[in-house]
């Protein structure tokens, strides 16, 4: 099969699909990998090393297009529209529940769209999700830190204060992957570190995790209200896979905060959960400020740390590729059901339910579509 790996073209991402170790994987199996030219700069793989891995270099972005599989990172922008084509392999991030022009794209096209975030394990685990949610979790954390700083529009308080003064409220909506590494990142910044989860095992997990060095609460409204009055960081961590973020903060929530205390919306990838973020924000612009409050939504916060955020990336996502080359998409899915649950597009159907519901699609299971196609799942 022939692999194309483009640039990415989104605003400072720097990630890309595929790494030299990558290529070599794939030549090994008899694959052929095109790579866009410079497309490895930014994570600091130049061409000569994905020629030297056995990689063809290609200076035009329509022709990497063209190859049977894509593997990219970030889910296509508009101008990357034009190159899809019937029965295209597209492997990347999609994040489709906010995007119904990408939606509608790939089902015109009919392409065989395979988002890495829904990609699940039976424990319910997110594979192709968690390193990069590692890397946001982390980034959240000093992130917030340098906005809470003066010159960068925040109220001046410094994570873990000195003796004598108190050290900053960080308030952290969802306890999974992205909230546990910012707790991490907090509490050994000395803060004083709020956790918030509807799953309240989750929450005895970090209890014992932490040993008393953060606090626990169940997530509901009064108790995201209470917090986020208090916080001079929020974190926002939530996610229902697949599906659109829920609102949790509302605008009245927000009016009670500081001046100058910093939100960090992780999950703006998929919606956002609060309800003052009105648009994503990019690495070059990635604040604005309302009702006082300071705002970051960017949603390829990876794309910052782009060499430790590819080869984390693509740590997990190539051995699921070199499945779904070997195999074929559709053999690849019928063997590997954690793989099945990453396609949410084919032949023009949505097959991923929570996506289907948000742009108001009919739902088609994997399954019923590769029966259709004569293959049992
Ligand atoms: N902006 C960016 O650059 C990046 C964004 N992300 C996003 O961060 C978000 C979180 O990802 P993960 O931590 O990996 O997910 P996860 O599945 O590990 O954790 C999500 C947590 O949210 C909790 N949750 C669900 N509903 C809740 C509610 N009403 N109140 C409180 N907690 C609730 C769940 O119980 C779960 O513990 C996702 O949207 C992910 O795509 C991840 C990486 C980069
Ligand atoms: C998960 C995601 O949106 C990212 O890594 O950019």
């Amino acid at each position: 099969m022939i692999i194309g790996v483009p640039k990415e073209i989104k605003n400072n991402e720097n990630r890309v699909g595929i790494t030299p170790a990558g290529v070599v994987a794939f030549k090994k199996c008899n694959h052929e990998v095109w790579v866009e030219t410079g497309a490895g700069l930014g994570s600091g793989f130049t061409d000569q090393d994905y020629m030297d891995a056995g990689a063809v270099i290609v200076s035009s972005a329509k022709k990497v297009w063209s190859a049977q599989m894509v593997i990219k990172v970030k889910e296509p922008i508009a101008e990357e529209y034009g190159y899809f084509y019937e029965g295209l392999i597209l492997y990347t991030y999609l994040h489709l529940a906010p995007e119904p022009e990408l939606t509608k794209a790939l089902v015109d096209k009919k392409v065989v769209a395979i988002a890495y975030e829904t990609i699940q394990l039976d424990n319910k685990t997110l594979p192709l999700l968690t390193p990069m949610s590692e890397v946001a979790g982390r980034m959240s954390v000093q992130i917030g830190a340098r906005f809470l700083e003066n010159p960068n529009g925040g109220k001046g308080v410094l994570m873990g204060g000195v003796p004598g003064v108190s050290p900053a409220e960080v308030v952290i909506i969802g306890g999974g992957i992205v909230g546990t590494n910012a707790a991490k990142m907090a509490v050994g910044m000395g803060a004083n570190v709020t956790i918030l989860d509807v799953n309240i095992d989750r929450l005895r997990q970090l209890d014992d995790m932490f040993q008393g060095r953060l606090k626990t609460l169940a997530s509901n409204s009064y108790n995201i209200a209470e917090s986020v009055k208090k916080a001079d960081l929020l974190v926002g961590a939530v996610l229902i896979p697949g599906a659109r973020a829920p609102q949790l903060v509302t605008e009245e929530m927000i009016k009670t905060m500081n001046p100058g205390s910093v939100v960090v919306d992780v999950a703006i990838d998929q919606g956002g959960s609060i309800a003052t973020i009105d648009h994503i924000t990019t690495h070059s612009d990635p604040t604005y400020v309302k009702y006082g409050v300071v705002h970051y939504a960017v949603a390829n916060m990876p794309g910052a740390v782009a060499r430790t955020s590819t080869l984390a990336l693509t740590n997990v996502t190539i051995p699921y590729g070199i499945q779904i080359a070997n195999k074929g998409y559709k053999l690849a899915a019928k063997e590997n059901r954690a793989l099945a649950k990453g396609i949410n597009v084919i032949d023009g159907y949505v097959t991923y339910h929570a996506v289907a519901e948000a742009h108001g699609y009919s739902y088609v299971s994997i399954e019923n579509v590769l029966e259709r196609q004569n293959v049992t799942v």
